[in-house]
């Protein structure tokens, strides 16, 4: 666990950064620290690692106060991952991956070897090692960067922006893939954004800052959005938070209702469509399973052309509905339960 003890941080010059900040970041999670611009979630990131130091109060790794540690092995046990990716641009991908763990010690061959087997993970196949940064896109040089930030296997990791300098759609699978790894990895993870969505997204728990550097909130993304402290946090999670919240919430325990005859089959019992009166087939649009989230059952119960979700089982098959009408039903007694 990281712990923020009443950290202040002033820099020269009289600017608070960090104004009294306790903040605890459990172990094997993903802690994410958003807010407005200049609200001084770079400067509590960059705390952990002692590349900038406290004014007053202590961080703490595991109960131990970090000012008093070795700041070389500190940094040993923490992978840094920026904005920019932050690579060597004269060493091919391979090298820029392989160099840190070369520098603890492991053989060049042994470091290349994980290096190519770590690239793979973050899904950069081989035949990319051997280019040098400038010719990798924008998402392809951020893999590279959480490739070489893990190669050394810290325990900790800290990411400032990571996603930042890609489209929305490369960082959708950016996202996709940094969650699947860190599901196996279970690293401690810091990181800064200052795009909610992504906070929502991605954190276990989400510290939410305000100008002045103080924190206005911290909770789990469904506590943030479902009971905003203030004005604020509300303004900031944003409008739609209450179907966004819906994300977090199972399809599991939601009351399905016996296939109508409307729906066309395939002789394995996956649905092809709506079958409208006019003799017209219309596409379902999509269908859910008991895993899914409540938000998706909702999007598709609202798109659909009949205004029915259609449950499948694992193999696809069609089990049961959701009428749009039962949905918001289950979702008023909910509230009121
Ligand atoms: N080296 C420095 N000297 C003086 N002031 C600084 C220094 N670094 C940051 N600041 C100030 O401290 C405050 C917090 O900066 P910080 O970079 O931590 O914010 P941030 O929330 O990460 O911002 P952004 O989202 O824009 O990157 C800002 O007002 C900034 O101008």
């Amino acid at each position: 666990m990281i712990t923020f003890d009443d950290v202040v941080k002033v820099y020269p010059g009289g600017s608070t950064a960090v104004d009294h900040v306790s903040l605890e970041l459990p172990t094997g999670k993903m802690t994410v620290l958003v807010g407005p611009s200049g609200c001084g979630k770079t400067t509590s990131l960059r705390m952990i690692n002692r590349m900038i130091s406290p004014t007053s109060g202590r961080v703490l790794i595991d109960g131990k106060d970090i000012a008093g540690q070795d700041e070389a092995l500190l940094r040993r046990g923490i992978g840094y991952v920026i904005q920019s990716a932050g690579l060597f641009p004269h060493r091919t991908v391979l090298d820029n991956v392989a160099t840190v763990p070369v520098l603890l010690g492991k053989t060049r061959r042994e470091a290349r070897t994980a290096a190519l087997s770590l690239l793979e993970r973050v899904g950069l196949s081989a035949e990319f090692a051997k280019r040098y940064p400038a010719q990798l896109s924008g998402g392809q040089q951020q893999r590279v960067g959480v490739a070489r930030a893990l190669a050394a296997d810290p325990p900790i990791m800290l990411m400032d922006e990571p996603f930042s300098a890609v489209d929305p759609v490369v960082r959708e699978g950016l996202h996709r893939e940094f969650l699947r790894l860190q599901q196996d990895l279970g690293k401690t993870i810091a990181m800064v954004t200052h795009d909610i969505d992504e906070a929502i997204k991605l954190g276990d728990v989400v510290a939410i800052f305000r100008q002045g550097g103080k924190l206005a909130q911290v909770g789990t993304p469904q506590e943030l959005l479902t009971a905003p402290a203030d004005e604020f946090v509300a303004e900031f999670v944003g409008r739609d938070r209450g179907i966004r919240s819906l994300s977090f919430d199972s399809a599991a325990a939601l009351p399905v209702a016996d296939l109508p005859g409307t729906l066309a089959l395939d002789e394995a019992g996956r649905p092809t469509g709506w079958l409208m009166e006019s003799g017209q087939v219309l596409p379902t649009g999509g269908t859910f399973t008991a895993a899914d989230s409540l938000r998706l059952v909702t999007d598709l119960a609202i798109s659909s052309p009949v205004g029915i979700a259609v449950r499948v089982n694992e193999e696809g098959k069609a089990d049961g509905v959701v009428r749009h009408h039962d949905l918001a039903d289950y979702l008023a007694a909910r509230r009121a339960s």
